[in-house]
C-alpha cells in the first residue's frame, strides 16, 4: 500500500482494479521487513494516531446513542483481523475488546511474527500500548480475504484494515456477503472497513502497481457496501495523519 497520495494516474480506461494480481501482491508483501514499518509503508509513527482513531470510533458505535459512558464495556466474544499483517490492529486494539482475536493474513511469514510477539510484553512497533494476548489469538488463517469465509454467525467484529484494495471489486462484493454472514446474529456485530480514499480531485480509484492494489473512492465503497446488501451505521474520517497522506475513512456496517 501506498501511503503517499501522490500516485501516477492511469492513463487507460480500462477498470484500475482488473490490474490487480495477487501472485504479484505477495510478491511484494514477502519482501517487506515484518514490523509496524513495514506495514505502514515507511509512517510508522501514524500507528498510535491511528489506533486511537480506531479505538474511540470503536467505543461510540459501541456506546451508541443511549449508554452513559460510565457504564464499563462487556468484552466482546469473537474479533476477525483481516490483512493482519503483523497483529498491530490485533495487538493494540482488539485484543483489548475481544476475548478471542482470529487473524487472516496470507503471509507467513507476518502471523509468525505476530505469534512470536504475544505474552512477551515486547512490541517492535513505535511503543503504542499493548495487551499481552497470550491464550486469546484463536485461529491463525494464512489466506487471502478472497478466499477466506468466516464460520457463519461466529463473529461480533470483523476488521478489515489497509487490506480490501488487494482483491477485485467483485471479490470484495463477494467476500462483504460472506462476512455478513459471519457475523452474530444476536448481540453486538459490524463489519468494519478502514481504508484510504482516492482523492476528490480524481475522483476514481487508482491502481498502485507497487503491491497490485486499488485505491478506491468513497463513493466506489457506498456503491459496494450497497451491492453487497450492507448499510453504513456509523463513518468518520481519520483526523491527525500528514498531510501528503491519502484521507482514511472508517465505516461501520451492517445487514441491510
Ligand atoms: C498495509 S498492510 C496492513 C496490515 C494491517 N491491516 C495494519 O493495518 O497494520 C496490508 C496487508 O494486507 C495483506 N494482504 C495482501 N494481499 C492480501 C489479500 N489478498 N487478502 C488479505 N490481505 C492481504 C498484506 O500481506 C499486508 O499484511
Amino acid at each position: 500500500m501506498d501511503m503517499d497520495a501522490d500516485p501516477p494516474i492511469p492513463t487507460t480506461s480500462r477498470a484500475p482494479d482488473s490490474y490487480i494480481n495477487q501472485d504479484d501482491a505477495l510478491v511484494y508483501w514477502n519482501s517487506v521487513d515484518a514490523t509496524v514499518n513495514g506495514m505502514l509503508g515507511g509512517y510508522p509513527q501514524t500507528s498510535r494516531i491511528d489506533l486511537q482513531g480506531s479505538s474511540n470510533f470503536f467505543t461510540k458505535l459501541r456506546r451508541g446513542k443511549s449508554q452513559s459512558s460510565k457504564t464499563p464495556l462487556e468484552q466482546l466474544s469473537r474479533a476477525a483481523d483481516c490483512g493482519a499483517g503483523v497483529g498491530r490492529i490485533t495487538k493494540g486494539l482488539l485484543l483489548g475488546v475481544s476475548k478471542q482475536v482470529d487473524v487472516v493474513e496470507p503471509v507467513k511469514k507476518f502471523t509468525d511474527e505476530l505469534v512470536q510477539g504475544l505474552g512477551s510484553g515486547e512490541w517492535a512497533g513505535d511503543g503504542e500500548e499493548t495487551n499481552e494476548g497470550k491464550g486469546q489469538v484463536g485461529e491463525v488463517i494464512n489466506l487471502g480475504l478472497q478466499d477466506w469465509t468466516p464460520e457463519p454467525g461466529g463473529y461480533n467484529v470483523i476488521w478489515n484494515q489497509w487490506c480490501l484494495g488487494h482483491l477485485t471489486d467483485a471479490q470484495l462484493v463477494a467476500y462483504l456477503q460472506r462476512c455478513k454472514e459471519g457475523l452474530v446474529r444476536e448481540g453486538e456485530s459490524w463489519i468494519v472497513v478502514k481504508e484510504n480514499q482516492s482523492t476528490d480531485w480524481v475522483k476514481r480509484d487508482i491502481y498502485d502497481e507497487q503491491d497490485s492494489s486499488v485505491t478506491r473512492s468513497d463513493a466506489k465503497f457506498r456503491k459496494l457496501f450497497k451491492e453487497a446488501g450492507l448499510k453504513i451505521v456509523a463513518e468518520e474520517l481519520q483526523k491527525g495523519f500528514p498531510r501528503e497522506l491519502f484521507p482514511v475513512r472508517m465505516y461501520a456496517l451492517k445487514p441491510e
